[in-house]
């Protein structure tokens, strides 16, 4: 094993052995009551399987055989989420195969990021993850089941289904993928027409053309972000099937893929011998594991949040220090839109997921002993499916990238280092990604221009009065002030300030999409300004310092100048209600702060 890879594993474990024992000790506890079905009275039973159909009734009565809960983010606003309209009988159909039942237990609900991208609505987004936590444990709450499926992939759901399952983590529990989108409009030629409307080159007319050429039919989007992210993550951790994640929607492949992880839950489940849950496919190594290939894919930052959690969840401690120390061991192996002109697609196609595990798995990156859906080892993941004559097999993966110019072996990284970094200093502490940032655009030094939202700067970029090197520092974007959304929409504007040779950098307590990426942007900062953090104390003019390389974080005042400013005084009320903001205050006055996952849950958020 890579020494860092060791030394980060060994501390996570050291961090967590209380939390992480406890967490275990109350799954084993639970799984040895199961199956929890026959915990229920007569009339809970009834109630269970009233409507289901005689065949089904008597296998539940007989405690013998799998119920298979199925948790489902389906809706069709989310084009990676509308093919799961169909799973479900593809579901019951392979369980009743098995001689077991699958029931649709809940749904959870789903936002879709870019339908709410720079909209009121994307303020619900974070705390959308933990109502998805919630739903799932609702609906995992009927103890009706020895096994669950989880059916989501976008931004906030993985996580969300995570967090929510891992409070089951006493059963068998498998994820499963719906795939991404065929590949449209090239995302660099999408930006690039976003960057001419921006400018008032190209119309909205030309501009919908483009992005609905780009965002065209059902599945995931193509860029690398934050869902593409979740399916790479989820794999590596072994919760889904060998090389699932990014086989397209609709095809013969992607339906064998969902009746094989529906077969294969229940075989792991308690009635047919298995003893495993997710509380112990989801440890210190495999959270490890995942934060690797974040990092060797130039990931969405958003998981310097979610995965925060969801380690949490399974009784885990990782920081931020976890993820940056990685990242200088973790060398760059993939160039995926925002972080190069390929897509998930593409990735695929030069050998995927398989590939990127054996190779970080010779390099002593990942940790190949856990425990994963396919049985112990992470090694069962280097082969990806086929269908032989309507026949789901496994074939060893490629031995060589297809495509060099997508996945390389880490013999020829794209660079040696993953490029995610901790920056920290007078303005608080945040996370910067350079793995999308050229080299010649990763320390900044320029005056500050504040903003309270992103619409003053894109107001200010319209007005002419940006074309110059500046620190945009936009506020008042962390979960207190208002549900910390992503500021996505700032990335044409400072894009093309930055392709007209000026110098700038974003800083901000708030996210940034998954799919950012060409600006160098110290992110997630802590304390946030509308807890009083430093930001707050920024005025248009001081010298701010956005260095990726040395990690820093700072303006030119001394401790006592800064502590001696009035901070400013936000006017929130317009973020406090409207698209039903007025039900999530609960979130804006408990979430935790961003290196602990900004979350409401595990209260004592200070461990
Ligand atoms: O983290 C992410 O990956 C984003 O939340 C993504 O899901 C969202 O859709 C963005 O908005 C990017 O898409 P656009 O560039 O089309 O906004
Ligand atoms: S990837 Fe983003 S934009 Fe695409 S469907 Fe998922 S949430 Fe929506």
């Amino acid at each position: 094993m890579h020494p860092t890879v060791t030394r980060v594993t060994e501390r996570i474990i050291r961090r967590s052995r209380d939390s992480r024992q406890d967490y275990l000790r109350r799954m084993d506890a639970l799984g040895r009551q199961s199956p929890h079905r026959a915990a229920l009275s007569c009339g809970n039973l009834a109630h269970g399987f009233a409507a289901c159909q005689p065949g089904d009734k008597q296998t539940l009565k007989l405690m013998n055989q799998a119920n298979v809960a199925m948790v489902s983010a389906y809706n069709d606003m989310l084009s990676a989420h509308q093919p799961y309209a169909t799973f479900p009988d593809v579901i019951r159909q392979a369980a009743h195969g098995m001689g077991s039942v699958a029931q649709f237990a809940g749904g959870t609900p789903a936002m879709c990021d870019g339908v709410t991208q720079g909209q009121p609505g994307m303020e619900l987004s974070l705390v959308s993850r933990d109502v998805i936590a919630m739903s799932t444990a609702v609906a995992l709450s009927h103890n009706m089941f020895d096994a669950a499926l989880l059916l989501g992939i976008c931004d906030k759901i993985v996580p969300g289904l995570l967090i929510g399952a891992l409070s089951f983590g006493y059963l068998p529990i498998v994820l499963v993928p719906a795939g991404p989108m065929p590949s449209g409009l090239p995302n660099k030629e999408k930006q690039r027409i976003r960057q001419l409307y921006a400018e008032g080159r190209v119309g909205r007319e030309e501009l919908l053309e483009a992005e609905s050429q780009s965002y065209h039919s059902p599945g995931t989007c193509t860029f690398y972000g934050t869902a593409n992210s979740n399916q790479l993550l989820v794999e590596v951790m072994g919760l889904h099937l060998p090389g699932a994640a990014f086989v397209n929607p609709g095809t013969p492949l992607r339906e064998a893929l969902t009746r094989a992880a529906t077969e294969q839950v229940i075989r792991l489940s308690r009635p047919n011998g298995g003893d495993l849950g997710l509380a112990h496919m989801v440890s210190e190594k495999s959270i490890v594991n995942a934060l690797v290939a974040l990092l060797a894919t130039g990931g969405s930052t958003n998981h310097t949040l979610h995965w925060v959690a969801i380690a949490r969840a399974a009784g885990i401690h990782i920081d931020w220090d976890d993820y940056s120390e990685l990242s200088r061991a973790t060398p760059l192996l993939t160039r995926i839109y925002p972080n190069g002109d390929a897509d998930v697609n593409h990735f695929h196609q030069a050998g995927g997921t398989p590939l990127l595990i054996r190779e970080l798995l010779d390099a002593g990156l990942l940790h190949e002993d856990v425990d994963t859906v396919v049985g112990r080892g992470l090694r069962a993941y280097i082969q990806g499916p086929v269908l032989e004559n309507g026949k789901l097999r496994w074939r060893p993966a490629a031995t060589a990238s297809a495509d060099s110019s997508v996945l390389r072996p880490v013999s020829a990284a794209f660079a040696a280092e993953g490029g995610l970094t901790v920056v920290e200093g007078n303005l608080g502490r945040g996370i910067i990604k350079t793995s999308a940032v050229a080299p010649e655009h990763q320390v900044v030094e320029a005056p500050a221009r504040v903003f309270d939202d992103q619409s003053q700067l894109a107001e200010a970029f319209e007005r002419g009065e940006l074309n110059s090197d500046f620190v945009a520092v936009v506020r008042w974007q962390g979960p207190v002030a208002n549900g910390m959304p992503e500021l996505h929409k700032l990335t044409p504007y400072l894009g093309s300030l930055q392709d007209h040779g000026y110098r700038v950098a974003l800083v901000t307590d708030g996210r940034m999409s998954g799919a950012s990426g060409k600006v160098p942007a110290a992110i997630h900062v802590y304390p946030e300004a509308a807890r009083g953090g430093p930001l707050s104390r920024v005025r248009d003019g001081d010298m701010i310092r956005v260095d990726a390389t040395g990690g820093q974080l700072s303006i030119a005042l001394s401790e006592d100048e800064l502590a001696s400013r009035e901070p400013a005084v936000p006017d929130l009320t317009g973020n406090q209600s409207g698209l039903g903001r007025e039900l999530f205050s609960w979130f804006r006055h408990g979430a935790s702060e961003a290196e602990k996952g900004a979350t409401l849950f595990f209260r004592d958020h200070n461990d």
